[in-house]
């Protein structure tokens, strides 16, 4: 059974957790050990003087400090485990846990990178804040957001690229979302239903929203001030469906609302030169996972199925795609045409990559394992005059039996899910030895587990890590998109 531990939480401003302490070579909780001096003064336990305390991160790893090494998997799990190991120190305090269920009340140090609140009581206890397990962060102004999201890339390189700290560069500001609510295009609420019969006529409308915090089960939502204006009419219109219509379902549900935008050029500006050309979106809500939904990133337009992956904040993606496409240019190409340069686009869904970052490179190469998705990308492609790309469905290493690319010449974008990509395609990678690399994730976990096994594999010592940061895609949250820059050292 779980233990249950309530905790008083100010949310106002003028109480905000302290972010870890980024002036360390490694990352350490700044609030663990205050009353410990920094010249001269032995941490209890740890044995080590100031001088050897510069050193510490230097010291040989052991066993379990290596191990979440390329097999981990980056879960919510891992992650906290890693954050309360931070923050309770070595040696590992011992106590007696509070009786199951009791209430203790107790101050947050800081946030753990699953967006957890954390504090030490006596015994060196976690806890819970929060219970939606969507947007836990909406007490937090944005500022303290993204520097704690920029803590969260820095500890996960530190804990799970398995990297001497030297060898990672300064880790980059996390970039802001132009929209901080109201961002979200795609949202999934869901019911559960009876374990068996379905719903009988009268039945107890159910709770429809999202998993409470720590549970396994849902947690009544009415609104959700994360999604965009036609989302959250969506999920209005779907509530009263469900409750007018639930003798209907046989089981529990997901809902699907997404948005789809109607653009309209103004008559007086069409033909004139693209840039100056005014329009007006109409902005709707599609609750059909096999209905087309049209989305514009800036002035491309993205055609795909409502079910299938697009990036959920429209807002940012402009900036976004901007920025990918620079980190594409080959350091070594500097100053000249990127004309005889090549992008392989792995893991590439509908095509955002190749077709917002893909115009002047000489040949573009897209995988990704959903057919669906593919088909999308090749008409997304043609209709954004992209006529040099090619799409193959498949796992994400069949691009390698494809692709004839000069791999002195070639850039890779590599976005893969949640959990990140497989040995198999990255020592592919390796083989192939692309000149640069620009890796994408919604999970900087598994991110720096596979940078950091990429770059200590033989053929992977010939990169360095230029770069790498994160973009704010999910504001209100505690997720972040990171990314990681590499080139072949010179
Ligand atoms: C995070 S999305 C990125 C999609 C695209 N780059 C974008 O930004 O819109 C990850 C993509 O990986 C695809 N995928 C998942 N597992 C894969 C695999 N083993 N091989 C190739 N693609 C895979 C999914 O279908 C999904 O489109």
């Amino acid at each position: 059974m779980r233990r249950s531990i309530s905790a008083s939480l100010r949310t106002s401003y003028s109480y905000l957790p302290k972010l870890w302490d980024t002036s360390y070579p490694t990352y350490r909780p700044l609030w663990a050990d205050t009353s410990r001096k920094m010249s001269g003064t032995k941490r209890p336990g740890d044995g080590l003087g100031a001088k050897a305390e510069g050193e510490r991160w230097k010291r040989k790893k052991t066993a379990s400090e290596t191990e979440p090494s390329f097999r981990s998997t980056g879960s919510h799990e891992e992650v906290l485990l890693q954050d309360v190991k931070l923050l309770l120190g070595e040696p590992k305090r011992s106590g007696i846990a509070p009786e199951q269920f009791s209430q203790v009340e107790l101050s947050i140090s800081a946030l753990g990178s699953t967006g957890d609140g954390l504090a030490i009581s006596h015994d060196g206890t976690r806890v819970y804040f929060g219970r939606c397990s969507g947007c836990q962060f909406q007490m937090l102004p944005g500022d303290y957001q993204l520097q704690h999201k920029k803590i969260v890339i820095a500890k996960a390189m530190q804990n799970f690229s398995n990297l001497d700290p030297s060898s990672i560069p300064p880790i980059g500001e996390v970039m802001p979302s132009p929209l901080l609510r109201g961002y979200r295009t795609k949202l999934t609420p869901h019911f559960d239903g009876p374990r068996r019969g379905g719903f009988k006529e009268g039945a107890p409308v159910p709770d429809i929203g999202f998993q409470l915090k720590g549970r396994s089960f849902v947690l009544d939502i009415e609104d959700c001030p994360i999604g965009t204006d036609s989302v959250r009419n969506g999920f209005k219109s779907q509530r009263t469906y469900v409750k007018e219509n639930l003798h209907t379902f046989k089981r529990g549900a997901t809902l699907l609302l997404r948005e789809t935008t109607e653009r309209t050029f103004s008559p007086e500006t069409n033909g004139g030169c693209e840039s100056t050309q005014t329009f007006t979106d109409i902005k709707t809500c599609i609750t059909n996972s096999k209905a087309l939904v049209t989305e514009w990133v800036g002035r491309t337009k993205f055609i795909s199925p409502a079910g299938s992956f697009f990036q959920n904040n429209n807002s940012i993606l402009e900036k976004f795609t901007a920025f990918v496409q620079e980190q594409l240019m080959i350091p070594k190409l500097a100053g000249r045409d990127h004309a005889e340069s090549y992008l392989i686009d792995a893991y590439c869904g509908s095509g955002l990559f190749s077709i917002c970052c893909g115009h002047g490179f000489k040949g573009i190469l897209g995988v990704d394992i959903s057919s669906q998705s593919i088909e999308s990308a090749r008409k997304n492609a043609t209709e954004n005059g992209i006529h040099n790309a090619r799409f193959i469905t498949g796992n994400a290493e069949a691009i390698f039996a494809d692709v004839d690319f000069p791999p002195e010449l070639t850039s890779v974008v590599i976005d893969p899910p949640r959990k990140g990509c497989d040995e198999l395609f990255l020592s592919q990678l390796l083989k192939l030895g692309p000149e640069r690399l620009v890796y994408i994730s919604c999970n900087v976990h598994t991110m720096a587990r596979d940078i950091g096994w990429l770059v200590q594999q033989g053929l992977g010592k010939t990169y360095n890590i230029d770069k790498i940061g994160g973009f704010d895609f999910f504001p209100q949250t505690h997720h972040v998109e990171g990314y990681a820059v590499l080139s072949k050292s010179s």
